[in-house]
């Protein structure tokens, strides 16, 4: 059985906009998953029903074996194992300092004393927020407020992380960091889902990838196979990853399945 299994899943806002339509899906454990597709096309909203903050109106949700139910007390499993980092860390951050951030829903989780402390140290080393730990969250700079936001919700020890466009408006340096919490995290086994619009990063990193459009699934598989289906990328407004333009434009025997390998050639 899958780790994570939506059934014809479809939920709507209040204002009746359908933002899934009918959406079934598998993510097993310790997988990366990447979701693409056109803004609107409904990627945040499905992380909002993933994490439970949403709750679909029709289908059904199976998280590590339980059926969700729309009470919230039934869904106290789903809570603490799936951690939600939304786009904007500005949604996110909002204590005092970048310490009480980062400890607030540890502490809320019912983490103290040694275990909170050794959790703490290995989050923050792990994003690299020792030195802001003292900072008041809004003086921090944008790339400084993502690394916060993640390291707040990997203080609650969730086996699920689900990133909402990880990369957007980070510089390379922040980028590069942000890719080395996502290798570390899947070293750790950890189960990470993110939405993204940098197709070339999804090429080289996921091991599945999810292509929406209009809140449905146009496609699901291994990047490698989805990305080179030129008639799927047109119908999803997706660009073909580089690597695999210069493949073609040079003619080359195989596909390259990083630009650093390509780059060796
Ligand atoms: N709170 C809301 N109330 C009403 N409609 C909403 C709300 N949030 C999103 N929508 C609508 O739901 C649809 C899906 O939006 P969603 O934010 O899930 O897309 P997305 O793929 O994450 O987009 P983007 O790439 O721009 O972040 C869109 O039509 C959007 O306008």
């Amino acid at each position: 059985m899958a780790y994570i299994e939506l059934e014809n899943v479809s939920f709507e806002y209040p204002n009746q906009t359908l933002a899934l339509n009918r959406v079934s899906l598998t993510v097993e454990k310790g997988q990366r998953l990447a979701v693409v597709g056109e803004n609107g096309s409904g990627k945040s909203s499905l992380f909002l029903c993933l994490c439970g903050i949403h709750f679909p109106q029709t289908g059904r949700y199976i998280f590590d074996g339980d059926v969700q139910k729309c009470k919230r007390k039934g869904r106290n499993k789903l809570f603490t194992k799936v951690g939600y980092v939304f786009q904007d860390p500005e949604v996110q951050l909002f204590a005092s300092t970048v310490e009480k951030d980062i400890s607030f829903g540890a502490i809320n989780a019912g983490m103290k004393g040694q275990e909170l402390d050794a959790c703490m140290n290995e989050v923050m080393a792990m994003t690299q927020t020792q030195e802001l730990k003292n900072k008041p969250p809004h003086q921090l700079s944008y790339g400084q407020k993502k690394r916060v936001a993640i390291a707040g919700v990997l203080a609650c020890k969730p086996e699920v992380l689900l990133l909402d466009e990880p990369f957007a408006w980070l510089d390379a340096q922040q980028k590069k960091n942000t890719i080395q919490i996502l290798d570390q995290l899947h070293q750790q086994e950890k189960t990470l889902v993110i939405s993204t619009h940098d197709i070339n990063f999804v090429y080289e990193w996921a091991d599945k990838l999810v292509v929406m459009k209009e809140g449905q699934i146009l496609a699901t598989g291994h990047p490698h196979e989805l990305l080179k289906d030129e008639a799927l990328l047109e119908q999803a407004g997706l660009e073909m990853p580089l690597v695999l333009q210069l493949t073609r434009k040079l003619s080359l025997d195989s596909t390259p399945e990083t630009m650093e390998a390509f780059l060796k050639i």
